[in-house]
């Protein structure tokens, strides 16, 4: 048994996201998103679920924050859905979004918390995609346009501020796998959105600093691990390919100020002509406060040529997986940790999601979801290992605090420490709600 104790001023918190837990699409002045659009087309969402009603937050955000209080969280990461700021993507600020966030930060401030603010995850105004969404540059200044609002409106109130949730999902999920909206499957597309994400990303970090705003700004990347199944460079190499695709291909930019040649040779082997604008690449390399990073799963693979877009494979071994399927991989967290500080050195690091999809149900009025729990202990343990070797971490905000709309999954895939009942909308702390709570009260638990 081992003692895993954290430093002193670590931030423990949870996260959310507007689409995934509030519902009421229809209220408050909100306009349609991609994600209304991409969830009511048939075929894209198991079981056509989508986030008409969710977790019904936008009127129980109260409800929440009081479970919040008591899990004893000091930070509460949620995003902004654009289409109640915006609700035609631009022109005309909708009053009642804003206030809305400011009711659902004055509530968490009234409790100690401290609002984490995440500018885009996922839900842009549909009005916008029909214009080409993030493949079309104007998109760019209506992010910016969008954020200016949010900075000016919420400065001093919000000290925290993510312009985008996982870029790679915004543009290669999205736009070349093709499983979140908008569902496009081209590769020159996803890349030259990628690429249009960054400098989003840059300019609006011009603009907070332009505006003065009391706070840190950052972004929040999705990160892989693949361990290579042999020694062989080829092995190595193609790992290397995947973990790069998800990680430096946006950080780099952002710390170095160019992307990893390696890949753009190899995009471009693939057909990829990337346009870069003169001035891109310096807007992108603005300093940023901090990162967040995401991390789930992690996998064992090996070169295959021609197999996926990065000429590997995966190597089935019988890893145990939560219950969406991905390995339980925490070495992985560990080393995409190590790899960040090797990269980037002390970058401020927040964990911004991490957590497991467990779908357990209420019984007797309790959730024993004891493989979260494990979950949670794992990779609880590798952050330990990484803060140990210098990685410099400032918080763990775990994915998710309530079960939510799990985007092509739907409502059958639950991350949260707090059950939902889809049809009453009650709240269930679970066993893990419970032992994540004990941790923060400690700043420590025991690795059995
Ligand atoms: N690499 N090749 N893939 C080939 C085939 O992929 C098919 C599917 O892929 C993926 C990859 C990644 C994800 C994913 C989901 N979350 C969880 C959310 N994070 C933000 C927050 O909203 C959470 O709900 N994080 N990541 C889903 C699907």
């Amino acid at each position: 048994m081992t003692i895993i104790e954290f430093p002193k001023d670590m931030k423990w918190g949870a996260a959310t996201a507007s689409y995934q837990i509030e519902g009421a699409v229809n209220e408050g002045g909100r306009g349609v998103s991609i994600w209304d659009t991409f969830s009511k087309t048939p075929g894209n969402v198991v079981n056509g679920d989508n986030g008409d009603v969710a977790c019904d937050s936008y009127h129980r955000y109260k409800e929440d924050v009081q479970i919040m209080k008591e899990l004893g969280i000091k930070v509460y990461r949620f995003s902004v859905a654009w289409p109640r700021i915006f609700p035609n993507g631009t022109g005309e600020v909708n009053k009642e979004g804003l206030e809305y966030y400011h009711n659902l930060i004055d509530e968490l401030l009234a409790n100690d918390i401290e609002p984490m603010c995440t500018l885009y995850h996922w839900d842009l105004p549909q009005i916008l995609q029909d214009k080409g969404g993030w493949g079309n540059r104007e998109t760019i200044d209506a992010f910016v346009a969008y954020a200016e609002v949010m900075f000016k409106e919420f400065s001093g109130k919000i000290k925290q501020w993510i312009t985008l949730n996982e870029p790679w999902c915004i543009s290669f999920l999205s736009n070349y796998i093709g499983v979140h909206a908008p569902g496009n499957k081209d590769l020159q597309l996803a890349t030259q959105i990628s690429h249009h994400l960054l400098v989003a990303h840059g300019k609006t970090v011009q603009k907070f600093r332009d505006l003065n705003v009391d706070g840190e700004i950052g972004i929040a990347p999705n990160t892989t691990w693949l361990e290579p199944y042999s020694n062989r460079q080829q092995d190595i190499d193609a790992c290397n390919r995947e973990i790069a695709w998800y990680l430096e291909w946006f950080m780099d930019p952002v710390f170095k100020g160019s992307y990893p040649q390696f890949m753009l040779d190899w995009f471009a082997n693939k057909g990829v002509h990337l346009e870069i604008e003169d001035g891109d690449m310096e807007v992108i390399h603005q300093p940023i406060d901090f990162i967040g990073i995401n991390y789930y799963t992690g996998h064992v693979a090996r070169y295959k040529e021609n197999e996926s877009l990065l000429d590997w494979e995966l190597v089935e071994l019988n890893y145990e997986r939560t219950d969406i399927g991905w390995p339980i991989f925490p070495e992985g967290f560990y080393k995409v940790l190590c790899r960040i500080k090797d990269n980037y050195g002390d970058v401020p690091i927040y964990i911004t999601e991490n957590g497991s999809c467990y779908n357990n149900e209420v019984e007797n009025g309790r959730v024993k979801d004891v493989g979260r729990i494990s979950y949670l202990e794992q990779h609880l343990t590798a952050l330990h290992r990484a803060i140990s070797s210098g990685v410099n971490i400032k918080g763990y905000l775990t994915w998710s605090l309530m079960d939510n709309f799990e985007w092509a999954e739907g409502y059958t895939m639950r991350f949260g420490i707090v059950h939902v009942n889809y049809r009453t909308l009650e709240r269930t702390k679970k066993d893990s709600y419970y032992w994540f709570k004990q941790t923060i009260a400690n700043n420590w638990f025991e690795n059995k």
